[in-house]
């Protein structure tokens, strides 16, 4: 069934490491690798062996490399076909020149991914999962790798063709009111009952997309951006959370110049610091376009760090950062505790909301834990742990996820409109299938096959 040709590539990092390994996997791989292996005959070995030898190129009998080779014979490998790995020496030489004779033995190289497509094309793992590969080889941070694994472990499919399974019970119900009135006892399928079920697997996607807005924020870091006028002491706050001067601080006002990126850990949640250029009025040409990375870092920030310096009554600036953050998790920070308070708490009130307000000292290294405790508390407070961060979601899942949505809501609206079943069965239908697109399980003919297999009506 799985006739395709013989692939191959290096499948480590180019670059210098102790061990390089080039990957061939289809029919002839075994073939090709044994034309190129001096030590054992490699096509009397058994499957799951290595083997020690060398590699030689057979035209001008030069000895290439000493390796060790491993033998994979399908279905049980990573492609389900025939797998050979090469281990050779580490670095550029040795694998590209192996690599070379690959192809020159008949290999085509790979497309990237290839390997893992046919591990989804011989059905091994199925779309998500595939997806879940790149993810985990994407992984920055300790909770993202542990995502991928889940993904990878099957979660998101499991729970996609779960909710498949309901879609099709009740489609199979629909389908056989349409189709044998005369079975009265499962005539029964009212309007109602697929309204039910619609709005059932409705929340359950939103469920499916709210959590894996989380797991992104794992995955990738939380933005979190720390703003304020110049000289309130973000870069301050960037280096002690860092733990070493990466920022430059100075009593000048407008020392930062340019965003700065840091990634750090507080408490187990892993943020993408940003420090920022403090926001005023200037007609400094570098500085300006600071201030408008400053201001764009804002919109896109999922955590906001407001900085405000107590020693100073409250300006314009300040409450025009109050008033651009309000829409966001946020944290607002009154520092400069070590020197007289200037600043007005009950006008700070006015135009703080609900937010948590930390009293701070940079120079004292005071209020440093109440913040972190704050950060964990806004990521964690019940609803999150890494455990649960079990969907991770690509552009292409949310999409259908999103798309699904609509279709559940136009099934909705269509009962409620008193549409004829047949009608409604197509948004519902459409659904399904945006489902199983996601898992790469959608096919036409397949809900006619499932529909008669499930439903054993014996004629
Ligand atoms: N040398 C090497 N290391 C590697 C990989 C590889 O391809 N080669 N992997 C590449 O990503 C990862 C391991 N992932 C793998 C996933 C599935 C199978 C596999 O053979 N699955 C078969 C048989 C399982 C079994 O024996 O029980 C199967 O599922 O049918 C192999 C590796 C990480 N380390
Ligand atoms: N007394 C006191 N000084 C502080 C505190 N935090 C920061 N500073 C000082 O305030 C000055 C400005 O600090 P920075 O961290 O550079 O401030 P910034 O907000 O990054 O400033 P810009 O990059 O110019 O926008 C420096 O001299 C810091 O040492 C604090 O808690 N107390
Ligand atoms: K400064
Ligand atoms: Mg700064």
């Amino acid at each position: 069934m799985y006739e395709r040709d013989t692939i191959a590539a290096i499948s480590t990092a180019l670059g210098e490491g102790a061990i390089g390994i080039v990957r061939m996997s289809g029919g002839d791989a075994l073939v090709m690798a044994n034309q190129l292996f001096k030590g054992v005959n490699l096509l009397t070995q058994p499957s799951h062996t290595i083997h020690y030898g060398h590699i030689v190129d057979p035209e001008s009998k030069q000895i290439i490399d000493e390796v060790m080779v491993t033998l994979l014979r399908a279905p049980k490998t990573y492609t389900r076909e025939d797998v050979v790995e090469i281990n050779c020496h580490g670095g550029i030489m040795a694998v590209q020149a192996i690599l070379d004779l690959c192809l020159q033995m008949g290999a085509r190289l790979a497309e990237p991914g290839e390997f893992t497509k046919r591990a989804f094309l011989n059905g091994r793992i199925d779309l998500s999962q595939a997806e879940a590969v790149m993810d985990l080889i994407e992984a920055k941070t300790n909770k993202a790798m542990q995502a991928s694994m889940n993904q990878l472990q099957g979660s998101l499919s499991k729970k996609i063709r779960s909710l498949r399974q309901t879609m099709l019970n009740t489609l199979a119900q629909i389908e056989v009111t349409i189709d044998y009135p005369e079975y009265d006892d499962v005539e029964e399928m009212s309007l109602q009952q697929l309204k039910t079920t619609a709005q059932a697997i409705s929340q359950e996607v939103q469920h499916i997309l709210k959590q894996a807005q989380s797991g992104r924020l794992f995955r990738e870091g939380i933005n979190t951006v720390i703003v304020g006028r110049p000289n309130v002491g973000k870069s301050s706050l960037l280096n002690r959370l860092t733990g070493w001067d990466k920022a430059i601080v100075t009593d000048i006002e407008g020392t930062t110049r340019d965003t700065i990126e840091e990634m750090v850990n507080v408490r187990g949640v892993p943020l993408k610091l940003i420090d920022t250029a403090g926001i005023r009025q200037t007609e400094e040409v570098v500085e300006k376009i600071g201030v408008e990375r400053s201001r764009k870092a804002l919109e896109e920030a999922d955590l906001v760090i407001l900085i405000l310096n107590q020693a100073e009554d409250l300006q314009e600036v300040d409450l025009e950062l109050l008033k651009a953050s309000q829409g966001k998790k946020r944290i607002i920070l009154l520092n400069k505790q070590d020197l007289p308070s200037q600043l007005d708490r009950n006008a700070l009130a006015e135009s703080s909301g609900t937010a948590t307000i930390i009293e701070t000292s940079m120079l004292e290294e005071a209020g440093l834990d109440a913040l972190e405790d704050e950060i964990s508390n806004l990521f964690f407070k019940g609803q999150l742990q890494s455990t649960d961060i079990n969907y991770l979601l690509n552009s292409r899942h949310t999409q259908l996820l999103k798309q699904a949505l609509a279709a559940l809501d136009e099934v909705q609206s269509a009962v409620a409109m008193e549409l004829p079943v047949d009608l409604i069965q197509i948004d519902y239908t459409r659904a399904w299938d945006l489902l199983g697109e996601i898992t790469g399980d959608s096919v036409q003919d397949e809900l006619l096959n499932e529909l008669f297999s499930q439903f054993c009506l014996g004629k």
